[in-house]
């Protein structure tokens, strides 16, 4: 049976979890549920702390998670990314008191707070940067310089409302662009039962991304319009029962189907229907 790691807190674990929902997966019902065994796909799930999740897959306990890409960098634990998920977006960044620093290179000396003190350390001694002390916190870490315990923190920038209130900016160059990703231990010999779960997930995204667009035109426009919906591979082109017309299909970008939609009434195609997509295996 496969064993895969979820998010049971946080950020994450809801958006973690409808995808895996969507994905034709069992999920929990009661968010005091911690395993879940799912017998029609084969699949046990358990919902741990997302700070966790790389530490039992690069234990190898666990066939695969669900995590952000910076909490898995800074566990340091022997797991890779195998899918970026599309969701729990956010930037990694430093922070401090409006005018006080204005590049990585001023954190030389400094005392700096963060949950995420592998990945901060990592950092600094990538750029050759040696701070005072690295401050361990579990969170609420903004509060950290009013309290004068650090000069500067590094934290997780969604909209920067957390920053804002509290007198805070970012400065310096981003730390690192985070997303959920599917994890798997370093090396890890492959899995036919991995390679589904991947294959459910990249159809989710896909259904996510994109919807079908079926439309009418004439047959010498047909080219023009082919043009402006290309599809993923190739667009169906199908014999309508007036001559001198053609229906066509395609999958389009769903954030881009008002303007193609605009485009190829211009070019003269009509009944333009878009339809979303429930499910695919490309
Ligand atoms: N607004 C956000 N705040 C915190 N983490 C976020 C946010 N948006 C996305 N994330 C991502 O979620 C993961 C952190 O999840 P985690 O559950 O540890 O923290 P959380 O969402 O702050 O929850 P909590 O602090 O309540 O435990 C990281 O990968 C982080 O990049
Ligand atoms: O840019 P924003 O949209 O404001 O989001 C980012 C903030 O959200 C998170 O804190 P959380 O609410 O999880 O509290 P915590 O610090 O106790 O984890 C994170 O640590 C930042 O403080
Ligand atoms: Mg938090």
């Amino acid at each position: 049976m496969l064993r895969i790691a979820v998010p049971n807190k946080g950020s994450l674990s809801e958006p973690a979890s409808a995808m895996l929902h969507e994905a034709g997966y069992r999920q929990r019902s009661n968010s005091k549920e911690l395993v879940l065994v799912d017998p029609d796909n084969n699949v046990e799930f358990f919902f741990l702390r997302p700070r966790d999740i790389a530490v039992y897959v690069g234990s190898g306990r666990l066939d695969a998670g669900i995590t952000g890409r910076d909490l898995l960098l800074d566990s340091g634990a022997e797991a890779e990314e195998v899918l970026e998920l599309g969701l729990g977006a956010a930037t990694f960044r430093w922070a401090a008191p409006v005018g006080a620093y204005s590049t990585a290179k001023d954190l030389q000396g400094a005392r700096i707070a963060s949950s995420y003190v592998g990945l901060v350390e990592r950092h600094l001694a990538e750029q050759g940067i040696e701070a005072e002390a690295v401050v361990k916190l579990d969170g609420a870490v903004e509060t950290a310089i009013q309290l004068g315990v650090a000069d500067v923190i590094a934290d997780v920038v969604e909209t920067g409302t957390t920053l804002r209130q509290a007198g805070l900016e970012i400065f310096g160059d981003p730390i690192l662009e985070s997303e959920a990703v599917l994890i798997r231990r370093t090396g890890a010999e492959a899995s036919a039962a991995v390679d589904q779960l991947v294959r459910r997930l990249q159809g989710v995204l896909v259904a996510r991304r994109y919807v079908m667009m079926d439309y009418d035109i004439r047959v010498e426009r047909v080219e023009q319009a082919v043009a402006l919906t290309p599809g993923l591979e190739s667009p169906t082109v199908s014999p309508l029962h007036n001559e001198g017309w053609v229906a066509v299909r395609a999958m389009v970008p769903r954030r881009d189907a008002q303007r193609i939609m605009d485009d190829l009434w211009e070019i003269g195609a009509r009944a333009i229907l878009v339809t979303g997509i429930h499910a695919c295996r490309l």
